[in-house]
């Protein structure tokens, strides 16, 4: 059988899982207050209009956005890079300087790395992080009743994933956060006040979906969505290209956002708290006894971004 076959996920749950020492699969390992991650992706992932300083910066958002989404901040950062030996000098230093700008702005330091050379359009950024952890709470520990949250409204990438999908250009500032997405550096200072009050954690880098179900399924739990949470130029963008908000969410991904999981009766309080740190957060569902995801209580399937097998 193909890798395309199985999937990146079920690869990472039936193969990767049973050959390593611990079984929980987070978006970053903890140990001793210290959280470990690892994160990265082919240079062609930022499509012919990114430019390299974007792309540089994004490679440390998209690793830096598990580790505040755990509640924790960055401090040593390395990168592995495969460069095309053909690349200009001056695009390669501004890869460079947007990994050193993105990593001082979320409070880390790049200490090292590895320079490899790549063939022709297949070059990579590897990003390792260590962080402290503010508030680490592992994705098994959801509980029955509590509410989920996420840092914003979404749909912007679904916009553009969509248009290029289908052939069609797509409106610059839909455009903005595939280059140069901003992760929130202040989340974890939020989670850190009121982290008896969360349960568990995550972002939703390969989609809201999928993050719900990583959420379900760690704590054998079930979540309900009750709601599509699309900003309303989205909505308005998606009606234009006739697409239906329910099955547009499987073209989801690299948005830095994420989902904290609420137990009791501060959610009001921790919101008001994001909002005053520049998020606009909004409650989009519930953890229920019922195993599996479901959308306004009708069962759905998890579908998102596979790095095997593209939206599936
Ligand atoms: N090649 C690998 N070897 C060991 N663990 C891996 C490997 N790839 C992924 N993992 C682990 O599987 C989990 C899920 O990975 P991934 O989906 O990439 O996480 P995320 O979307 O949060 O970045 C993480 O705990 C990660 O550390
Ligand atoms: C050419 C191209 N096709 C498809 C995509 C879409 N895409 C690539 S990676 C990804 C998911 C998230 O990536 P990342 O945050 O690096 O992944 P993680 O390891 O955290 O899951 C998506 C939606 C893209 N960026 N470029
Ligand atoms: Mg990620």
């Amino acid at each position: 059988m193909k890798l395309s076959e199985l999937g990146e996920r079920k690869f990472l749950t039936t193969v990767v899982r049973k050959l390593l020492e611990h079984s929980e699969l987070d978006d970053v390992y903890h140990k001793d207050g210290i959280v470990y991650k690892m994160d990265g992706f082919p240079l062609s992932f930022g499509f012919t209009f990114s430019d390299p300083y974007d792309i540089g910066w994004k490679s440390i958002t998209a690793a830096v956005s598990d580790v505040v989404a755990k509640g924790s901040l960055p401090n040593e950062v390395m990168i592995s890079i495969g460069l095309d030996p053909d690349l200009e000098v001056s695009d390669a230093s501004a890869l460079m300087e947007g990994i050193i700008d993105s990593t001082n702005y979320y409070g880390g330091k790049v200490v090292g790395g590895d320079t490899n050379g790549s063939k022709k359009g297949e070059g990579w950024i590897d990003v390792a992080i260590i962080g402290k952890a503010l508030c680490y709470k592992p994705l098994s520990n959801a509980k029955e009743g509590d509410t989920i949250v996420l840092t914003n409204k979404i749909g912007m990438t679904t916009v553009a994933f969509i248009s290029f999908l289908k052939g069609i250009e797509v409106p610059h500032h839909f455009l903005t956060s595939l280059r140069h997405p901003v992760a929130n550096r202040y989340l974890p200072l939020v989670m850190h006040n009121n982290c008896e009050h969360i349960s568990t954690s995550t972002d939703i880098s390969d989609g809201l979906l999928i993050s719900l179900s990583k959420v379900a399924e760690a704590s054998g739990k079930g979540v309900n969505l009750t709601t599509i949470p699309y900003r309303e130029d989205v909505l308005d963008q998606l009606n234009r290209l006739s697409m239906d908000p329910f099955s547009s969410l499987k073209y989801g991904g690299e948005e830095y956002e994420a989902l904290l999981v609420v137990t009791g009766r501060e959610v009001e309080h921790i919101m008001e708290e994001m909002s005053n740190w520049g998020m606009r957060p909004l409650i989009v569902g519930k953890v229920i006894e019922r195993e599996g995801l479901y959308f306004m209580g009708k069962k759905m399937e998890p579908s998102g971004w596979d790095n095997f097998r593209g939206w599936d």
